[in-house]
């Protein structure tokens, strides 16, 4: 598992998304000019602050099952490939689901394109078809009456913590142009990581995770761990004073704080095993994305053993209570009881890793799954004591605001 099978680091701390030391580009490309060479249903695009890279083509599929082998596989896949191509190029890119076990959607791609710094369309390169219905599954009310459940499970003792998450099926006008919904989405959140991966079709039309996560599941960088948890959200508001006070009161919400608390206890405990230093600051901080306030905390580590990847830490993380909850069996299971629309690859895991193995991996969260006219959006709220079956519902309504205004809905 020696991480770099030998070969010597290629990567440049804080460099945009892997770039090779060696490689200088002419003419770096920008952006959103890989943003138009994006193809939808082949290609995967991936933009963060670290970089935006565009993955073209399959030298390899790896759909393993995300399991705790898999990061192992993977990083020998990588070393493998960095001993026969170009080493810029042995990079995986995807996304893992939300159930472990199932299979992720990830490729070794047959070329990779990347520019500094993160898509800022100026303009829609095309306009997003106009939503012509929108459904909930499951209906609002059946929605409310899980967060009574939960809290039921909360109450006796069974749960700390369970994220709820429902699904909103809207059908559009013609094909969702994936291109524009990515600018689109670019636009609305400046500060997000967008990403558009193609998942395995199951119609005649090609599917696409497309999303603006705000939470960073992990990141690898020569060493330097870097996760930064949300939980605890208020919906934000159009008037500059109620938005600053709604802000003012997530902060001092007991209720959100707790929810808050377990997801960086949780993470704190699963990255202690995989570093050597780690730094948890005290108090959580907020994050203001366009139509939620988050409780954040930044959390810094550096990892104990050079062969750990970017995958090992995902992995391991993964589900945090921000999307599964404490204790994380009993949470799966009420999931899997309460939810009944499968979560599919919402709440995974998605980005990309390197032949070093650092990477760079984001909650698969303010995403959606867009197949033709179709496009089904997932969002969940953090369900504890205190939590109110009304406000878990608007709370996931505002979530799942970003993507509807980014298609126009
Ligand atoms: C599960 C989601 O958000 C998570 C991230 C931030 C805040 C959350 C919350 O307050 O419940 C969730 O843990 C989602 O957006 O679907």
């Amino acid at each position: 598992m020696a991480r770099g099978g030998g070969t010597t680091r290629e990567t440049v701390p804080g460099s945009p998304v892997g770039r090779p030391r060696r490689s200088v580009d002419a003419a770096p490309t920008a952006p959103t000019g890989l943003l138009r060479s994006f193809r939808p249903g082949r290609d995967t695009l991936w933009s963060s602050s670290r970089g935006t890279l565009l993955a073209t083509g399959a030298a390899e599929r790896l759909d393993l099952p995300w399991t705790s082998d898999l990061p192992d596989l993977v990083g020998e896949r990588l070393r493998e490939a960095a001993a026969r191509t170009p080493a810029a190029d042995a990079l995986v890119v995807g996304a893992a689901p939300f159930r472990t076990g199932a299979a992720a959607a990830l490729v070794r791609p047959a070329a990779v394109r990347r520019a500094p710094g993160r898509l800022r369309p100026g303009r829609p390169v095309a306009p997003v078809p106009a939503v012509l219905s929108g459904a909930p599954a499951p209906a609002e009310e059946h929605y409310r009456e899980s967060v009574r459940r939960a809290l039921d499970l909360l109450a006796d003792g069974t749960l700390e913590k369970v994220v709820l998450a429902r699904a909103l099926d809207l059908r559009t006008a013609s094909d969702v142009d994936v291109r524009a919904l990515v600018a689109a989405l670019a636009a609305h959140d400046e500060e997000a990581r967008v990403f558009a991966v193609p998942l395995p079709a199951t119609g005649s039309a090609p599917r696409t995770l497309v999303g603006a996560s705000p939470e960073l599941l992990v990141s690898l960088t020569a060493g330097r761990v870097l996760a930064t948890p949300l939980a605890g959200s208020a919906a934000r508001s159009a008037d500059p004073d109620e938005d600053a006070a709604r802000a003012r009161a997530l902060l001092a919400s007991d209720k959100d704080r707790r929810e808050h608390a377990l997801v960086v206890d949780a993470m704190a405990h699963a990255l202690g095993a995989w570093c050597a230093e780690l730094s948890v600051p005290a108090e959580p901080e907020l994050v203001a994305t366009p139509t939620v306030w988050h409780l954040a905390t930044r959390v810094e580590g550096r990892t104990a053993d050079p062969a750990t990847t970017s995958l090992h830490l995902a992995r391991a993380l993964h589900p945090t209570p921000a999307v599964g909850g404490t204790p994380a069996g009993a949470a799966r299971r009420a999931i899997e009881e309460l939810e009944p629309v499968d979560r599919g690859f919402y709440a995974g895991a998605v980005g990309w890793q390197d032949a070093s193995g650092d990477g760079e991996w984001a909650v698969a969260i303010r995403c959606g799954v867009v197949e033709g006219p179709s496009v089904r959006l997932h969002a969940g709220a953090g369900i504890v004591r205190g939590s109110d079956p009304d406000s878990e519902l608007a709370e996931t309504t505002a979530k799942l605001a970003l993507l509807r205004s980014a298609l126009g809905a």
